[in-house]
């Protein structure tokens, strides 16, 4: 088996930064097993026919997460299909964000707008176990998928979804909003796996833009007065999104990903005195 996984992972560093990462999740996917099985009984395991094909479909360019039709986020285990953006890791950094602002004070009640496969909603339902949430977003597939996870890991009772334009006609208020919007300009030629997802979860406008200015005057009137947002944004987007929240009157941090990029946005309504 060593000798196959090495050949196979050989293979795919042409295609993946990831190889022996892949071939992993991949083997795993075929035998039915977790990568952590894998990983303790590879020794006693054969490789199976159907993993040739799997590595077939990478080696094409699909990424590991639609193969599979699962993705790692935080503290869950989420499904994806192509219909919804795979969770990344660089977007914990907004959970991580929330962890800090609310200490011992778990939030109450949590919104995830453009919610895409829940990661972001799910994840903070996970660690806050009394918090309710809403995921809104503009697609019907990506909400049907947003709420299979959420029924898989026993959330459906905290967990509402809607199909929505970001906040329009949202009357309620809430703790905690978490936002990854896409945020890449129109023109920006994209390669590799992320050919593979959803247009409409990437591309925002001329300058990647247009979706933070939609949301900006729409959070005062969701944002309770000791809440706070958490805002993805490209890893140059830090003064031009910033200077749409400040305008919006919110008070405006920057925090940074594991890899020290700009990544997210914290954002607050002023104390009044
Ligand atoms: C970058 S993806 C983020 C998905 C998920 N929150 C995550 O972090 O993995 C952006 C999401 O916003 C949704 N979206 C795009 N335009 C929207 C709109 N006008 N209103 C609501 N959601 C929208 C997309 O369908 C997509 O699911």
């Amino acid at each position: 088996m060593a000798e196959k996984l090495r050949a196979a992972a050989a293979l795919l560093g042409a295609r993946s930064d990831t190889p022996r990462l892949d071939v992993e999740l991949l083997l795993a996917h075929a035998l039915g097993l977790t990568r952590g099985d894998l990983l303790l009984r590879q020794r006693d395991l054969a490789v199976p026919a159907a993993f040739d094909r799997l590595i077939e479909r990478r080696l094409a360019g699909e990424p590991v997460a639609y193969i599979t039709g699962v993705r790692d986020f935080w503290t869950i285990s989420l499904r994806v299909t192509p219909d919804v953006l795979i969770p990344r890791p660089d977007s914990e950094t907004l959970i991580e964000a929330a962890i800090e602002h609310f200490g011992n004070h778990a939030p109450a009640d949590v919104l995830d707008l453009g919610t895409g496969s829940g990661a972001l909603l799910l994840a903070a339902l996970d660690q806050w176990p009394m918090a309710r949430g809403l995921g809104i977003d503009i697609s019907s597939g990506a909400l049907a998928v947003a709420k299979e996870n959420a029924a898989r890991l026993g959330l459906s009772g905290r967990a509402a979804f809607r199909i929505g334009d970001w906040a329009e006609g949202v009357r309620e208020t809430f703790d905690l909003i978490l936002v990854n919007p896409p945020y890449i300009a129109r023109s920006v030629a994209l390669s590799g796996d992320v050919l593979h997802e959803p247009e409409g979860a990437l591309f925002a406008g001329a300058e990647g833009l247009d979706d933070y200015r939609r949301i900006a005057p729409q959070l005062p009137h969701l944002l309770r007065p000791h809440g706070m947002a958490a805002i993805e944004i490209g890893y140059d987007q830090r003064e031009s999104v910033s200077a749409l929240f400040s305008a919006a009157g919110l008070l405006v941090e920057v925090r940074r990903d594991l890899a020290g990029h700009d990544r997210c946005l914290v954002v607050r309504k002023p104390v009044l005195r």
